[in-house]
């Protein structure tokens, strides 16, 4: 069953274009031009109940605008979204009930008061009955550690506190949904270890459907099973991380340290070479397995260069990710180069 439908969503902002210079500012001041950016552009996609999808792309890629689409935040410019029967925007107050949010960024507590004071308001704010209050408490309290710092003013904790009480406090009311904006930014690992495991024992229990955006491919590893990945406001895959990692699962990553710096790679450029990108003395070459295999690969640089050491590494999800930004951002790059 399909909790969230998105159909052609698009989202632009107007804002203001400036012009270069102190003539330029004051030209601006009195003549102001606007410019359309389309942050997300006619994006698909459905969420089933009990979903964990990562929601990725590199900056800018559009992914805050959607979980504020999504949440309700924003009014999408184009397109239709549905969460849980109803439309985010034109329906807020009864969607609120529906879904948790957090935005690593920043925080929804109230800044002054103690963190038990922000976590009652809520509870009076939902209607959260007190035993139920009283025993999810507990429960969050187990994972997330809230005792240790339930007391303090939010402005006092640190990052990783802060997090904490604001996942508390997005499920305090056990939404159907929980939006993710960036949850382990900045984080130690073992605060962004309880955290996943914490949002995994969510989705467990209660079969609660998350969408997380996220840079840290191993928030992806830990907990999704399908991505969905957008570039410039569209979006360029949506499937199982599994089938994400068997399309490239033929690709292999050399790592090859030569004693002098090459002036021109070109000559490496044979079938089953993919990518090729040189940072100082080493170099980062990708290749098909079935195509070509590593000892030819070694064989033809050492015919040229002096080689110090290598490694062979299979394609981890965070290089997958990183060379769809790559190739979609910038086919031939200032470092690197690509075989296609
Ligand atoms: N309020 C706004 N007004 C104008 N432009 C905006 C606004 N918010 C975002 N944008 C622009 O929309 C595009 C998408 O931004 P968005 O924050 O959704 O990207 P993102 O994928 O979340 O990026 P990041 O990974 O850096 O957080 C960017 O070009 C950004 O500059």
């Amino acid at each position: 069953m399909n909790i969230i439908t998105v159909n052609n969503l698009t989202k632009s902002y107007l804002v203001q274009k400036r012009e270069q210079g102190i003539k330029g500012t004051f030209q601006s001041l009195f003549n102001r031009k606007h410019e359309k950016i389309t942050a997300v552009s006619n994006i698909n996609f459905q969420i089933e109940k009990g979903e964990i999808v990562g929601y990725l792309g590199p900056n800018g890629a559009g992914k805050s605008t959607t979980i504020k689409m999504l949440s309700g935040i924003l009014s999408p410019t184009n397109g239709n979204i549905d969460v849980n029967g109803l439309s985010p925007f034109s329906n807020r107050k009864e969607h609120s009930l529906n879904i948790g949010v957090v935005f690593g960024q920043r925080t929804q507590l109230w800044w002054d008061i103690p963190v038990s004071e922000s976590l009652n308001l809520m509870r009076h704010m939902y209607k959260i009955p007190k035993s139920d209050y009283l025993k999810r408490l507990e429960v969050f309290n187990e994972f997330l550690d809230l005792n240790q710092f339930i007391n303090v003013p939010v402005r006092q904790l640190s990052l990783g506190q802060r997090m904490r009480a604001d996942l508390c406090a997005a499920l305090l009311h056990q939404p159907e949904v929980l939006f993710l904006d960036e949850p382990t930014i900045g984080l130690d690992v073992v605060v962004k270890d309880n955290i996943r495991t914490f949002i995994q024992q969510i989705n467990e229990n209660l079969n609660t459907t998350v969408i997380l955006t996220t840079h840290d491919m191993s928030d992806i590893e830990k907990l999704c099973n399908r991505v969905i990945v957008i570039d410039q406001g569209s979006k360029v895959y949506d499937g199982t991380v599994k089938e994400l990692k068997k399309t490239y699962g033929s690709e292999e990553l050399i790592i090859v340290e030569t004693e002098n710096k090459i002036k021109d790679y070109n000559y490496l450029f044979s079938p089953g070479i993919l990518y090729v990108e040189q940072q100082n003395n080493t170099l980062f070459i990708t290749y098909n397995k079935s195509k070509i295999s590593s000892s030819v690969i070694l064989k033809i640089l050492m015919n040229k260069e002096e080689i110090l050491d290598f490694t062979i590494k299979e394609t981890e999800i965070d290089e997958v990710i990183r060379r769809m930004y790559i190739k979609s951002l910038n086919p031939i790059s200032a470092g690197g180069a690509m075989n296609e």
